[in-house]
């Protein structure tokens, strides 16, 4: 046999990449405008020993237009790595290519919107102070690679365990250009507006400094354990008394300029509500960093 003939080693399947044939559906996990999130078992051995993943995918009738920015969803989740940002695993082609699917690591315990209220007898402030610096950690590391999550949400952030939280849905991030500093949001359907800060709502402008406000209404869902009878939402539409469809906007603009803020939840110890109240400055110069964040969180923890 000639030495110099090396055989060629067989190709090691490469493990991001997910064949259809053998994606089962499990169940919905969670819908979304354009498409929805799923539970599914990846079982290639066909006896139920697979992996269970989280698939996001697109509805058939809006892959035209969204496949660009599950892509680019694709492409900013493949290259994070952080405890507090959920893991890319991988995606699933199909139809030669023309629909792709997004496979993440699955979190069984799910977002703080269903776990908070079911546990709420076995999680301390410590341990909400504890989810709200991870939930920083997160989002500092996005903002160090310039990506704005602009859908930071009690609803965005799972559960891993007890002690664990990792921001889990980038369906809205996008990267902001180094020299403009922000990101001018296209009027999107749907716009969490009350997650939103005010240069979102009156300028369509998102800084990285937008997304401290929208951490700010996240931790005020955390420590009323998100309760929906005292939901970010709710509680806005009494300050704003009964209005119907685009005036919402206008009202809760005039709101905020007016220096009204979501009130201090019921059992919230005052330097806490002052933490989300410097995510809450009107000017995005004025707000308390990410950085600082976790900072004053760990002294609290002492
Ligand atoms: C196509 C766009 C689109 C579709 C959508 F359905 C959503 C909304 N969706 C986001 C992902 C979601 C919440 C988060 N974070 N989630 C992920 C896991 C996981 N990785 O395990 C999980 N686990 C769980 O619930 O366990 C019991 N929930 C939940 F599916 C809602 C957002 C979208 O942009």
């Amino acid at each position: 046999k000639n030495p110099l003939i090396k055989p060629k080693p067989t190709p090691e399947p490469d493990p991001t990449v997910f064949e259809k044939r053998f994606l089962r559906k499990v169940r919905e996990l969670g819908e979304g405008h354009f498409g929805k999130v799923e539970l599914c078992r990846y079982d290639p051995r066909g006896d139920r020993t697979g992996e269970l993943v989280a698939v996001k995918s697109l509805k058939p009738e809006n892959r035209e237009e969204q496949s660009t920015n599950l892509s680019r969803e694709i492409n900013i989740l493949k290259g994070l790595y952080h405890v507090n940002i959920v893991r890319y695993k991988g995606i699933c082609q199909e139809e030669g290519g023309q629909a792709i699917k997004l496979i993440m690591e699955y979190v069984p315990l799910g977002s703080l919107k269903e776990y908070l209220p079911r546990n709420k007898s076995k999680t301390s402030l410590s341990t909400l102070l504890s989810y709200s610096k991870q939930i920083c950690n997160g989002m500092q590391y996005l903002g160090s690679k310039n990506y704005i999550h602009r859908d930071l949400a009690a609803r965005n952030v799972l559960v891993e365990n007890e002690r664990t939280v990792k921001i889990g849905d980038f369906g809205l991030t996008k990267s902001i250009k180094e020299n403009e500093g922000y990101y001018t949001v296209k009027d999107e359907n749907e716009s969490p507006v009350f997650w939103y800060a005010p240069e979102c709502l009156t300028h369509c402008k998102f800084y990285l400094a937008s997304d401290v406000w929208s951490f700010g209404v996240t931790m005020y869902e955390l420590i009323t354990y998100c309760d929906s009878t005292k939901s970010p939402m709710s509680l806005f539409l009494g300050m704003m008394g009964k209005t119907q469809g685009q005036m919402t906007v206008m009202r809760l603009v005039n709101l905020l300029s007016d220096g009204r803020r979501l009130p201090r939840p019921e059992g919230c110890p005052e330097p806490v509500y002052e933490l989300m109240r410097r995510c809450w400055e009107h000017k995005p110069e004025d707000r308390i960093t990410f950085e600082r964040l976790i900072k004053d969180l760990s002294n609290m923890q002492q």
